[in-house]
């Protein structure tokens, strides 16, 4: 079975955010991802983190712009200064938060050279901390419209550019499944570059097994594909408590 993780932006985001890792841990998660832990200063965070046991899997770049705009500068043609400074930024955290993987958010943008600029700009990052994981994400055009990297195969066609044993793909079931209409063929045609997994039922990004996808099967696909990493639940919670929502994983561990 697959190792679980709990992503702390969405599950037990009805907690103050100094409680969640406590309460990840009482549930049983062994790791947690923090989408933008950049409001709390690293050393707290670390702190939780350690008293609880618990290892952080993944952080975001960019921290989030609180004036609005666009999710991320990776493929927006003009935008590599501020690329470079926010990664800078994010690697700070990373370092002292001992994250293992940095998910690079591509932005919106639909300029010609997007895609060229964002295997430019992944290729700065990963030559510029060549012991730091990095991912990026296809993420749904509902959920993000405009958004530059939309697509699996096109991620895959990105990282083949890209050429970094450091940049891998971030396989998330619930935009698998909003953008190619069936989560477990994507994994089987890209297993072999996946470097991160989170998982959400789709449609509605609930909790597995609220929806369509086909949870047990994926999950013996990722086992027999051989990947050891976390598997991250990433979903909105129907219920007051996330604890009460991880029906899922009980039913999942032997
Ligand atoms: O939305 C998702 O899915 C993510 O994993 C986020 O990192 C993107 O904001
Ligand atoms: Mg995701």
């Amino acid at each position: 079975m697959p190792r679980f993780a709990a992503n702390l932006t969405f599950l037990f985001a009805e907690l103050p955010f100094g409680e969640r890792c406590a309460a990840a841990a009482a549930a049983g998660f062994g790791a947690v991802e923090i989408l933008y832990p950049y409001d709390t200063a690293a050393r707290d965070t670390r702190r939780a983190l350690l008293a609880n046991g618990l290892e952080l899997v993944l952080i975001n770049a960019p921290p989030p712009n609180y004036t609005g705009g666009t999710p991320g500068f990776a493929a927006l043609p003009g935008g590599e200064d501020r690329f470079r400074y926010d990664i800078r930024r994010v690697l700070r955290y990373a370092t002292e938060l001992k994250a293992g993987l940095i998910h690079v958010m591509a932005g919106q943008s639909d300029a010609a050279n997007a895609i060229d600029t964002l295997v430019a700009n992944l290729q700065w990052a990963a030559d510029a901390a060549p012991e730091q994981s990095f991912t990026i994400e296809p993420l749904n055009p509902t959920d993000k419209p405009g958004y530059a990297l939309a697509d699996f195969d096109l991620a895959a066609e990105v990282l083949a550019r890209v050429d970094r044993a450091n940049v891998g793909l971030q396989f998330d079931s619930y935009h698998a499944q909003m953008i190619h209409g069936d989560a477990l063929a994507v994994w089987q045609r890209h297993s072999s570059r996946i470097s991160h997994v989170q998982i959400g039922d789709a449609p509605g990004r609930g909790a597995p097994g609220s929806g369509q996808i086909d949870f047990p099967a994926l999950f013996a696909a990722i086992d027999a594909s051989g990947y050891d990493g976390w598997v991250s639940a990433e979903y909105t919670p129907a219920t007051r408590r996330s604890a009460d929502s991880l029906g899922w994983l009980r039913a999942t561990m032997p």
